[in-house]
């Protein structure tokens, strides 16, 4: 693996999971596989989850890491060829992605979208810059458009959590409300992820959100799409909250007709499902207090497995290497 991007970068999703579930049981079983291996991690956006989670992976694997906080203590970062570079931004991206890749064997990115210009948002062009120019393999600790370290934890995580081999498990992501507006790379991720597991007939994929909140097709094919939270969340074994802003009205946030938080009342309509959840999470803004400090939340445990996810993939690029 020299990429981690989205799924496409997976060519067997049911033995990374199954090898990322080893981990967590033998953490330091490739304890020697990174020595003398530096990972870098830049980030331009805030993270706690991301930040740690993927630090403890690469301690588990023997490499040194370094964190660059790109947003506050870099260089102000031109992305955009050519422009002369008279105002505010320093360095180009050429040059800084190109100078990492010189100290790192591994470089992971984290950079949101600007939610103003979709198809500047979805071509993904800084992160395909960085790729380009760094050479080095690369992660995405989540992108304008995905979060895959997040996306291959929920699936792992879902996994751990269902233990019935005679039906997969109905998993519906469910649009919650929000005061801002939110990027679509974690349910565009989310939903690319469980489509393809659909394909594999590890789960059944459904997902609930207001009119006007549709993701770009490209993330959803195959799943069941409705307009009502209740209608959807029956019968489902796990429940995946989370806000976006709309794709078809780029970036926007509209007023929405009816509740969309989950509480104790509406998950009464599930199978007892598992509720999940990224983080961060705003309590009782898009998830009611008494789900999240209930028996059926999943969000820390999902959060601890992050460390597994980012071990199960460095280890694949760490592998890649030796073969060099
Ligand atoms: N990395 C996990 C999610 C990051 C981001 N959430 C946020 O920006 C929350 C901001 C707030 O609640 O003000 C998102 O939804 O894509
Ligand atoms: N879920 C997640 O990516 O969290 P952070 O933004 O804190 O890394």
């Amino acid at each position: 693996m020299t990429q981690f991007f989205s799924v496409a970068d997976v060519d067997n999703l049911s033995q990374l999971v199954d090898e990322a579930l080893q981990l967590k049981s033998n953490p330091f079983a490739a304890e020697n596989l990174g020595k003398r291996k530096t990972l870098g991690l830049v980030f331009l956006n805030p993270s706690l989850r991301t930040r740690l989670s993927t630090q403890k992976a690469a301690i588990h694997l023997g490499m040194d890491v370094m964190v660059m906080n790109m947003d506050k203590e870099g260089w102000a970062l031109e992305t955009k060829d050519g422009v002369v570079m008279d105002g505010n931004t320093v360095e180009h991206i050429r040059e800084a992605a190109a100078v990492m890749g010189q100290y790192c064997d591994i470089l992971g990115l984290r950079s949101f979208p600007k939610l103003q210009d979709r198809e500047e948002d979805y071509s993904e062009g800084l992160f395909r810059k960085f790729i380009d120019y760094c050479k080095v393999p690369v992660i995405s600790l989540e992108s304008a458009t995905r979060h895959p370290l997040q996306s291959l934890t929920d699936l792992i995580t879902i996994r751990e959590y269902w233990q019935e081999t005679i039906r997969p498990p109905k998993v519906v992501l469910a649009w919650a409300p929000h005061i801002k507006a939110l990027p679509q790379a974690v349910p565009n991720s989310f939903a690319e992820w469980m489509c393809r597991a659909q394909a594999e007939g590890m789960v059944n994929f459904t997902i609930a959100h207001p009119k006007g909140y549709a993701l770009a097709e490209e993330f959803t094919d195959g799943a069941d799409l409705i307009h009502s939270l209740d209608e959807a969340i029956k019968g489902a074994d796990f429940v995946y909250v989370k806000n976006w802003s709309s794709y078809e009205d780029y970036g926007k946030i509209h007023p929405v007709e009816g509740k969309w938080m989950i509480d104790s009342s509406r998950l009464a309509l599930t199978n007892g499902a598992k509720v999940m959840h990224c983080l961060p999470v705003r309590r009782d803004l898009e998830l009611a207090s008494e789900v999240l400090d209930g028996p059926d939340a999943l969000v820390i445990q999902e959060a601890g497995n992050r460390v597994w996810a980012a071990q199960a993939v460095l280890k694949r690029m760490l592998e890649q290497l030796q073969e060099k």
